[in-house]
């Protein structure tokens, strides 16, 4: 039976050849036209990245390796007992591109397992904060602090050849993936109950285990858990928190300091933060209304008033997406199995009907149905997780299989730095006038 390692290496050397074919091939063939606007507008449209794990459509969502939501939670292996996808299956998939067989899975947690053993001195770290620091705050210094357990910088240091690059990266990205939950549920415990942390069971699967160290062991939160870093994920290269682990990761900093990079991104309330802005919306506004159950014009209002001070609707509208998040419709699937009677659950959809055709009216909103973080902060909320400024950290760990899977590929790939050119205005107005030429016109 070849590795998990030998099985990556084996597929990265097929697509590594493939590669070099096609930029010695095809490399000067024209993929488009950039507009002056773009490099003014977050360069939304331009394709500027190759990223395996997943692809992200406008109108179907996203796909990981070809595979939308529905098509993995039917294909991924399951809990004993249960019916949503295992993580470890998700990430096997995006690592090595094929469907994993249970037992693929099980070895996948075992490994994990067998490697998720935080220092002490990584929890001290932690414990060396304010415990009124914000848990994203604390998740981000515990991953710098257990940087010093980094493979790759070792090696590097020592002087490793380009070619074996991939090896240390894949290492680290399993111990980091590994590690992560602890970390994670560590920060919970301390910031939230007192301190009293709870031991991990090796017999759980990751998710599971990740559940009971935050000290839910409700089944059906242990289901939610496995469904929930199972599509958050991914979600293709050029989204905040991949690119910076990706544009970090190419300056050959470690997957400890480009994971860490990429969760300073996640942590931005236009990104991952938005979902503990989406309860926190929700409860400002079930407050100011004086009911857990807002009906649809008293929601309209809100959401007006919300406009007009000029916020944004968090949960609502994306850089990519046209249409309502499958992410989204995943959860209010999950939602109508296990709670469809959940006021907050309800409030969610009510919003949901509510707010499309009040952004759809306006003109500069391009995308006004809900994505992911529209819906996750409910489902939490229900199992009695109500500390919403924890949510991003959950977020972080899912987005840890993602961006580190897509890690490997690019040091596997030997995916160059990554530095775009830049211009100044005063040059681009001289452009515009006809004195300077910018891009060879
Ligand atoms: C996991 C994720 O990261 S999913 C996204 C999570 N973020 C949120 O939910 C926050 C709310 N949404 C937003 O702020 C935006 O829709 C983003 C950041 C997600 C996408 O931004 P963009 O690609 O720039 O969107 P778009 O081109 O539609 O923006 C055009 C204008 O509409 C506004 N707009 C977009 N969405 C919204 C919204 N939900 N509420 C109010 N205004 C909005 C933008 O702020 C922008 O206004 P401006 O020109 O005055 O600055
Ligand atoms: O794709 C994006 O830009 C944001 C997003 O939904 C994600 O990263 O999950």
């Amino acid at each position: 039976m070849p590795t998990i390692q030998n099985k990556f290496k084996d597929k990265a050397d097929i697509v590594s050849a493939e590669v070099k074919d096609i930029v010695k091939n095809h490399g000067d063939r024209i993929i488009g036209e950039v507009k002056l606007s773009q490099i003014y507008q977050g360069m939304r449209g331009i394709t500027g990245l190759v990223t395996e794990t997943s692809l992200l459509d406008s109108y179907d969502g996203i796909r990981f390796r070809g595979y939308s939501i529905p098509e993995l939670k039917e294909k991924l292996p399951k809990a004993e007992g249960g019916s949503e996808p295992l993580p470890e299956g998700i990430f096997y998939l995006m690592l090595v591109g094929e469907l994993p067989t249970e037992e693929d899975v099980q070895n996948m947690s075992n490994l994990w397992q067998r490697r998720s053993h935080v220092p002490n001195y990584v929890l001290d770290t932690i414990e060396a904060l304010p415990e009124t620091a914000h848990p994203m705050t604390q998740f981000v210094v515990g991953i710098m602090a257990l940087q010093t357990e980094s493979h790759f910088a070792k090696k590097y240091a020592e002087g490793m050849s380009k070619q074996d690059y991939w090896l240390p990266v894949f290492d680290d990205a399993m111990d980091l993936i590994a590690r992560l939950p602890r970390i994670a549920a560590y920060i919970y415990r301390r910031k939230y109950k007192g301190g009293k942390h709870i031991q991990p069971n090796g017999l759980l699967d990751w998710a599971g285990n990740f559940a009971h160290m935050l000290g839910y062991e409700d089944e059906g939160f242990h289901e939610l858990m496995r469904l929930y870093m199972t599509i958050h994920s991914d979600h293709e290269g050029g989204n905040v928190s991949a690119h910076t682990t990706h544009l970090v990761g190419s300056a050959l900093s470690d997957p400890y300091l480009a994971f860490a990079a990429g969760m300073n991104g996640l942590a931005g309330p236009l990104h991952g933060l938005a979902n503990q802005e989406v309860i926190k919306w929700i409860f400002e506004m079930q407050k100011e209304i004086g009911s857990d159950l807002p009906n649809k014009e008293q929601i309209e209002a809100y959401v007006r008033k919300t406009l007009s001070e000029g916020k944004v609707v968090p949960g609502y509208g994306h850089a990519v997406l046209r249409k309502t998040d499958p992410r989204f419709e995943a959860q209010m699937q999950f939602g109508k199995k296990h709670m469809p009677d959940d006021k907050l659950v309800q409030t969610v959809w009510n919003i949901y009907e509510t707010v499309p055709p009040i952004l759809q009216s306006i003109a500069k909103i391009k995308n006004p149905w809900p994505n992911v973080d529209a819906h996750s902060g409910a489902l939490l909320v229900h199992y009695g997780m109500v500390e919403y400024e924890f949510y991003t950290v959950l977020f972080g760990v899912a987005r840890s299989l993602g961006v580190l899977a897509s890690l490997c590929w690019d040091r596997a790939l030997g995916y160059p730095l990554e530095r775009p050119k830049s211009v100044s205005n005063r040059l681009v107005k001289a452009w515009l006038e006809g004195k300077e030429e910018i891009w060879g016109d």
